[in-house]
C-alpha cells in the first residue's frame, strides 16, 4: 500500500469535538437542538445508520426524536409523521432515512418536509438554494467529502474531479458542491451511460466512486498520485461491505478514503453540522429580532 489514508473516523471525531462546544453554547442561551429521524421498514443497514445518528447526537448533546414505521406503512402514514415533525417544536431538524420502501413516492415525502427543518440538505428547496448559490443545509455526504479532503490538505481548487454515479444522496449533488466558487473544482459526472469510463478516470486528480458496483474502479483506471474516495456500498454473502474501488488502487493512488472508515463517518458528522448550524441561525434570528 503506497496511498495515504483519508481517515474519516478521525476527521469526524475532530468535527464532533468542535460541535460539542457549539451545542453547549446554544444550550446556555436556552436553545436545545433536536434531531428527528423517520425510519420506515426493517432494512438492517438503514437501522444501523439511524442508530449511529442517534449515538452521535448523544455524544455532542443534541436531543433525539425517533419515529419508526413498519415496511407496510402507507404513503399517508409516512406523510402524517412528516407533518407531525414539521409541527414538533422539540425537533429543530430531521431526516427521512432513504431509501423508502418500494411503492412510496419519495419525492412527495421530501417535498412535504418543512425546508427550515431539512437536516439532510436533500429537500428540493435546499438543492435549489445550492444551485442558485444561496446559503442553506448542504447534502451530508458531498459536503462530508469536501471536509475530508480539506482536512488532509488535498487540493480541490482547480482539480479535475470525476464523480461516478448520479443518485440523490451523493452523485447528483456532488458536482453542485464541488463547482461552488469556494471549492472551484472542474467536475465530470460519469454514470451507466458513460462511453469510456476508464478514459475519464485516468485524467482525474480526484475520483469519487458512488456507483454501487463492486470493485468498478481498477488500479489501471487511476492516475498515479490521485485521491480516490470509495462511497459505494454493496454487500457480499456474509453481509460485509464491498466498495466500488478495487483494493489494488491503493498501490497507485496518492490518497484513498477506505470503505468502511472513510466517507461514512463524515456523512454522519455533516448531519450534526447541519443541525447545529440551523439552530445557530435560529438563535441569531431571535437575537436580531
Ligand atoms: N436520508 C438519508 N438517507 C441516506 C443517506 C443520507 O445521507 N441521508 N446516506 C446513506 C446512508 N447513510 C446515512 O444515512 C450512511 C451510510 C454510511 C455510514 C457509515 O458510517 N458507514 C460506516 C460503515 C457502516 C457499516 O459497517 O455498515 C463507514 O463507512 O465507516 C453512515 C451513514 C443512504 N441513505
Amino acid at each position: 500500500m503506497t496511498a495515504q489514508i483519508l481517515d474519516g473516523k478521525a476527521t469526524a471525531a475532530a468535527i464532533k469535538s468542535d460541535l460539542t462546544a457549539r451545542v453547549a453554547a446554544l444550550k446556555s442561551k436556552g436553545i436545545v437542538p433536536g434531531l428527528g429521524t423517520v425510519l420506515v421498514g426493517d432494512d438492517p443497514g438503514s437501522k444501523w445508520y439511524v442508530a449511529g445518528k442517534h449515538r452521535d447526537c448523544a455524544q455532542v448533546g443534541i436531543a433525539s426524536i425517533q419515529r419508526e414505521l413498519p415496511a407496510t406503512a402507507s404513503q399517508e402514514e409516512i406523510e402524517a409523521v412528516v407533518r407531525e415533525l414539521n409541527e414538533n417544536p422539540e425537533c429543530t431538524g430531521y431526516i427521512v432515512q432513504l431509501p423508502l420502501p418500494k411503492g412510496i413516492d419519495t419525492n412527495r415525502v421530501l417535498e412535504l418536509m418543512d425546508p427550515a427543518k431539512d437536516a439532510d440538505g436533500l429537500h428540493p428547496m435546499s438543492l435549489g438554494r445550492l444551485v442558485i448559490g444561496e446559503p442553506g443545509p448542504l447534502p451530508c455526504t458531498p459536503y462530508g467529502i469536501v471536509q475530508l479532503l480539506r482536512h488532509h490538505d488535498v487540493e480541490i481548487k482547480g482539480a479535475n474531479v470525476v464523480v461516478v454515479g448520479r443518485g440523490i444522496t451523493i452523485g447528483r449533488p456532488m458536482p453542485l458542491v464541488l463547482t461552488r466558487k469556494s471549492e472551484n473544482a472542474t467536475v465530470t459526472q460519469c454514470h451507466t451511460g458513460t462511453r469510456d469510463l476508464s478514459a475519464h478516470l485516468r485524467q482525474a486528480d480526484i475520483i469519487i466512486a458512488a456507483a454501487g458496483v463492486p470493485h468498478l474502479i481498477k488500479p489501471e483506471d487511476v492516475k498515479p498520485g490521485a485521491a480516490v474516495l470509495d462511497v459505494g456500498v454493496s454487500r457480499d454473502e456474509d453481509g460485509k461491505i464491498v466498495g466500488d474501488v478495487h483494493p489494488g488502487v491503493a498501490e497507485v493512488a496518492g490518497w484513498v478514503a477506505p470503505n468502511p472508515g472513510g466517507v461514512g463517518p463524515m456523512t454522519r458528522a455533516q448531519l450534526l453540522v447541519n443541525v447545529v448550524e440551523a439552530a445557530e441561525r435560529a438563535a441569531d434570528d431571535v437575537a436580531t429580532g
